[in-house]
């Protein structure tokens, strides 16, 4: 059905990056029937294309044509028209942020925030671009010569999430496109309007046609098609850890790589020594940036008997400031979840945890605001039989357990399927290096809050995901290493 568009047009100072159409080849094809909604608002933004495996299998056509041209540019010349993608989002940072605040929800601030984390990782990867270097290894013989040469695979798939519209796709499609690849990406349905100014501006930097192809429609049979496509070389997944299971299993077929960066569970654990008032900053940063909407986002908080009433106290104190309303609005640090039906997750999470115990310090109800707001809310009593402990909540619940020891903290930690990120405050040098070596996760942040950044190795293990996005790490599933053995030198 075509929801009429029900929206002021957005407050844009170049109209032109709101975008209703695919790109794909260098062109804006298709008719927009799927409306984009604000979440704030549930008024339609825009509607976009419902592209199938059709038009999944066209984009790849394109890209590997594309391939053939642009593995053969200098690194220079990929880097210098990476650079100028970068330029140009921050040039335009106050539009895409705007763009995005309207279809994700995530206030202004995070937004230009998120925007400038999405940048900063073209900009990384248009410096990396020109330090894609091979080998000369010693010869085993006098009349051999070894060579390694590091040859981009060729097209690659990209499926991303709504939380971070815009960070997940450059910090995927970047390092492709600096080593000479080329990309189809399917942006989440909830928003793909952020995805589709990127590509506007990736052709205003100069990118060639066929180098960076977004499509909007129909996930199962997208995401099917490029898996099942012997063109295709890589997926690249952010999202769900069953999705990621999926795709990991349709892209068997062809034996291709897969980056999967999926679910977390993150600890956030306070040691005796900690300092409280820094525990207390980093949790906030950690467990209310995007409402909660992030894969590394704190979603059990181990806190030592000892310092626990201290902690709970203060971290409360702290979460009442949050301010919750649409995202636009002067003042507001809590936007709208994406869809009503995650707040329902959050209600049933927070549901069980009271039928089990545990005790509401702040929140834990519906906002009046809507049904896609809920309140910041605090638990405290928190067990592990608790719902809350083995599912990622995935919205602004911070459930509060205590503890008594290092080895009973650490096995709690650890004690469930995934392995994204970590967090622990404490200062006993020893206990540093003990806690962070025995967390089974593939991120430790020690006294912080926060571990997604351009140059440092972002990802996951056990059901949280496959490889590294981002840090010169990041090319590396990009890459094959082709070995030249050359005989017959001594003639
Ligand atoms: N590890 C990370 O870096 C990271 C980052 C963001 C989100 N996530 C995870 O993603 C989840 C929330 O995001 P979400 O709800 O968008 O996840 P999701 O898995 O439902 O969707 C992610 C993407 O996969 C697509 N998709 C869904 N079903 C598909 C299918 N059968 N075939 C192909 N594509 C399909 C969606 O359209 C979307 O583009 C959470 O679990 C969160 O932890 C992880
Ligand atoms: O939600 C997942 C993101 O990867 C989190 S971060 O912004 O990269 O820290």
């Amino acid at each position: 059905m075509n929801a009429p568009l029900t929206s002021a047009p957005l407050a844009l100072k170049d109209p032109s990056l709101l975008k209703s159409q695919c790109y794909v080849n260098g062109e804006w094809i298709g008719k927009g029937v799927d409306p984009i909604i604000n979440p704030a608002t549930g008024q339609t933004i825009a509607l976009v294309p419902r592209f199938g495996a059709k038009e999944a299998a066209e984009a790849v056509e394109h890209a590997d044509r594309a391939f053939k041209l642009w593995s053969k540019k200098t690194a220079k010349e990929r880097s210098n028209i990476l650079r100028k993608w970068f330029d140009l989002m921050i040039a335009n940072t106050d539009d895409l942020a705007t763009i995005m605040t309207a279809e994700q929800g995530k206030p202004l601030a995070e937004a230009k925030g998120e925007i400038a984390y999405a940048a900063s990782f073209v900009e990384f990867f248009s410096e990396e671009a020109r330090r894609v270097n091979g080998e000369v290894i010693p010869t085993h013989r006098p009349d051999h010569r070894i060579i390694v040469q590091k040859q981009p695979i060729g097209v690659c798939a990209a499926i991303t999430p709504w939380n971070f519209p815009a960070a997940m796709i450059t910090r995927k499609c970047s390092p492709a496109i600096a080593v000479g690849c080329t990309t189809v990406v399917k942006p989440a349905p909830e928003t793909p309007l952020t995805a589709l100014a990127l590509a506007e501006l990736a052709h205003r930097a100069g990118l060639p046609a066929g180098v960076l192809n977004i499509i909007t429609g129909d996930a199962a049979p997208i995401g099917k098609t490029w898996c099942e496509h012997p063109t295709v070389r890589f997926i690249g997944f952010t999202g769900s850890t069953p999705v990621g299971k999926l795709l990991m299993a349709q892209a068997a077929s062809t034996v291709k790589r897969v980056g999967l960066e999926l679910g977390g569970n993150a600890p956030f654990i306070v040691f005796d020594d900690a300092d409280i008032d820094a525990a207390v900053e980093g949790a906030m940063a950690s467990k209310y940036r995007n409402m909660g909407q992030t894969c590394v986002c704190a979603n059990r908080l181990y806190v030592h008997e000892t310092v626990h009433d201290e902690f709970v106290a203060k971290f409360t104190a702290k979460v009442r400031e949050l301010k919750v309303g649409n995202g636009f609005d002067v003042g507001v640090t809590q936007g709208p979840l994406i869809k009503a039906a995650a707040v329902d997750k959050v209600v049933r999470h927070v549901e069980d945890a009271l039928a089990k115990g545990a005790k509401v310090e702040t929140g834990g109800k519906r906002s009046a605001l809507g049904q896609t707001f809920y309140e910041p809310t605090v638990l405290s009593g928190v067990t592990k039989d608790m719902i809350v402990t083995q599912e990622e909540t995935f919205g602004p619940v911070a459930p509060v357990y205590k503890f008594k020891t290092e080895d009973e903290v650490i096995h709690l930690a650890n004690d469930q399927p995934f392995g994204l990120a970590s967090y622990f405050y404490g200062r006993d040098i020893g206990r540093i290096f003990r806690v962070a070596e025995a967390l089974e996760f593939g991120m430790v942040g020690i006294n912080t809050g926060m571990v997604g950044v351009d140059v440092a190795p972002f990802g996951g293990v056990k059901e949280s995901g496959l490889g590294r996005e981002g840090s010169h790490h990041g090319v590396e599933e990009f890459l094959e290493l082709k070995l030249m053995m050359l005989g017959g030198i001594d003639k």
